[in-house]
Parts: structure tokens; sequence; C-alpha cells
């Protein structure tokens, strides 16, 4: 049976990183991803714009939507200072099962919890069945569709506090046009751009963060 692109990219890190090093494993992803094959990690250029905001926000507990590889799940958990975690979010069961192996690999799993299905499923189980109260960080950067509905979710289900920080990928490229439109109108958010470039291309991208005022 052929492997998988992201099947790949794990195998390459397992055969190339230095387990239980988390920048090993990103700058092994990154490696592969711009010289070997192409993939959706939010990468280098962005990751370090992700890297700020969640040094800035310095969260206790924080969630991402599409987890996809484990990237940025590794990239965000290499900051999360002691007792800090992440909860991160994947639809797909192959992306899932090959990101369960990234973070195990990186030395990360005491500050992750992937939990697998739909976000519009898992978000309204936060606070009962994962014991989160509010939420500090929130990284989007599954279905762009999403990224509207489930930020409302989010404020429905009361997961937001004066404060809580999103940052949302692909502004430009793919795109996320409805939730740019929502998000910049809503006076309960306050916005900033940051232009970058889509991961491993030349081509432009941005990410949109909004802190949410309560
Ligand atoms: O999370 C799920 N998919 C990945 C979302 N992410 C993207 O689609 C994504 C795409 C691109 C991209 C850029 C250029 C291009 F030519 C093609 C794709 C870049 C990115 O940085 C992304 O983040 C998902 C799966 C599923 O089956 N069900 C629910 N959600
Ligand atoms: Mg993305």
């Amino acid at each position: 049976m052929n492997q998988t692109k992201e099947q790949r990219i794990l195998n390459f890190v397992l055969q190339n990183a230095v387990r239980g090093d988390p920048c090993s494993v990103l700058d092994t992803i990154d490696k592969y991803c711009s010289q070997k094959e192409w993939a959706m990690n939010v990468g280098d250029e962005k990751g370090l714009i992700l890297d700020k905001t969640v040094e800035e926000v310095n969260p206790s507990v924080a969630l991402e939507l599409g987890t996809y590889c484990g990237y940025s799940a590794v990239r965000i958990a290499r900051l999360l200072k002691a007792g800090a975690y992440l909860l991160t979010v994947e639809f797909n069961p192959e992306f899932a099962a090959i990101a369960k192996q990234m973070i195990e690999f990186a030395g990360v799993q005491d500050k992750v919890k992937l939990l697998e299905g739909p976000s519009e499923e898992i978000i309204p189980q936060l606070k009962k069945k994962y014991e989160v109260d509010t939420l500090d960080f929130v990284f989007l950067d599954h279905w762009k569709d999403r990224y509207t509905p489930d930020t409302i979710l989010l404020q429905e289900c009361n997961l937001l506090r004066k404060g809580s920080v999103l940052l949302a990928d692909n502004i430009i490229f793919p795109g996320a046009p409805e939730f740019l439109n929502y998000i910049r109108n809503n006076p309960h958010f306050q916005c900033t751009n940051y232009p970058s470039h889509l991961e491993y291309m030349k081509v432009g991208d941005a990410m949109e963060k909004a802190v949410f005022l309560g």
C-alpha cells in the first residue's frame, strides 16, 4: 500500500530529527516540505508570528483547530510554561495518527491533548468533558469556512474571556474572507493583521490576531 505524503513527512522526521528535541523536529519538517514535498504546515515564516503571539499571551490553556501533522502543536507546546497545556483538534483520523507520533517524538506529549473529531462537536464538550474553564489562546488553522462558525461557537460556549487571543492562519491564501469580514466588523474583537507568505512559497498570505474584549 503506498505511503501517504504525511507518512513520508513523519518517517523523514523519525529518521533525521533528534528525539525529544522540538526545534529539530520543526526544522526537519520545514526542510522536507521546502525541498521535497510541499505540505500545509504553518511553516517557519508564519511560525515566527505564531511564536511571538504565544510568547506574548503565555497561555495556561491553548486550543488549536486543525492539527494536521502536528507541526504547529509542537511549535506551540515547546513554548508553554510548566503546567500549561494545548488542546488540539483534528477531524481526519489519518492526520491525527501521524500527529500523535510527531508530538510524542518531539517529547511534548505531556503538554498536548490531541482530540479527534469535528470541531463543532468537540468545542461544546471542552468545559464538561475536558474540564476547560476559559481559553487564553486559540490558533485557527482548520477548514477556512469553519473559522467563523467555530468562533461564534466558542463565544456561545463561554470559552472566551476578556483578553483571550485568537490567531488565524491563511487569511489571504487559501483565504478566509467571510471570517475576516465577521471579525473585523465585530465590536467585541480588536484585530491586527500580520502580512507574511504561504508556507514554503513566495505567494502572499497573512495571519489575523483578534483579541476578545468581553
Ligand atoms: O483541517 C482540515 N484541513 C486542513 C485545513 N488547512 C488547510 O486547508 C490549509 C490549506 C492550505 C493550502 C494552501 C495552498 C494550496 F494550494 C492548497 C492548500 C494552506 C494552509 O496553511 C492550510 O491550513 C480539515 C480536514 C478535514 O478532513 N476536515 C476538517 N478539517
Ligand atoms: Mg494553515
